[in-house]
């Protein structure tokens, strides 16, 4: 498993501002909309293109396009929703699948809740969302849940990861043809299980607290 962290001075302003306590629900929207269309750009550059002929108002030329089957973008929801237009408005051909997940505040094991996602997924580029990568317990079960339906090009796209998490998707999915993009790797879990210094609950700072 590859990772990638983003080491760019607007990625890094971006981030400092939603790490902020005081950065409100409305701000901290628009921030993560606006740091996954700085990280789709890195995790695309491998995006199937094909190319295509035209003609422009000077003369006949070659281009290249997305190619088919269309890449398919599945946000973990409810803090990946967050990065949802962002990346789709990089990808206007995507299609896209979802996944509900959420971790036991006591065990930090994750379940999920709901699929709806393509039954066969070989042969598809598939690009998850999720800002928090932190025991990565969420992450794996998500993935191999893609791998299970034949997934074969999976690239995870994180806002912030714990480097417990990382090592943890190193083990678990070894050998797997899986990347991860990110903007920082943060210093470590705490005994909560979130990230340090981290950001918070980013599904709460997005949407309210969960009742
Ligand atoms: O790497 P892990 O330890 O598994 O933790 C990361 C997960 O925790 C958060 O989701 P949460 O369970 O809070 O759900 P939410 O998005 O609905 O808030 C986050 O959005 C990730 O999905
Ligand atoms: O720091 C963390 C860890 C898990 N989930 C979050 O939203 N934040
Ligand atoms: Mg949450």
């Amino acid at each position: 498993m590859q990772i990638n962290v983003v080491d760019h001075p607007l990625v890094a302003h971006k981030l400092t501002t939603l790490r902020d306590q005081r950065t409100d629900s409305a701000t901290f929207r628009r921030l993560a909309d606006e740091l996954v269309t700085l990280l789709a750009y890195e995790a695309t550059r491998d995006v199937r293109t094909e190319s295509v002929d035209l003609i422009t108002p000077v003369t006949a030329t070659t281009g290249v396009r997305l190619t088919h089957p269309r890449p398919l973008v599945v946000p973990i929801l409810r803090a990946g929703l967050g990065m949802l237009e962002g990346m789709v408005r990089l990808l206007p051909t995507a299609e896209v699948g979802f996944l509900g997940m959420i971790r036991d505040e006591d065990t930090l094991q994750p379940s999920t809740y709901t699929t709806r996602m393509p039954d066969d997924l070989s042969g598809r580029q598939v690009y998850v969302l999720d800002p928090m990568l932190a025991t990565g317990g969420t992450l794996v079960a998500g993935i191999n849940e893609l791998i299970a339906r034949g997934a074969d090009d999976v690239t995870a796209i994180c806002l912030l990861a714990a480097p417990e998490g990382v090592a943890t998707m190193q083990r678990e999915l070894a050998g797997a043809p899986v990347q991860v993009v990110t903007a920082a790797v943060d210093e470590r879990l705490n005994e909560q299980g979130y990230i340090v210094p981290g950001l918070g609950d980013a599904g709460d700072r997005m949407y309210g607290l969960a009742g």
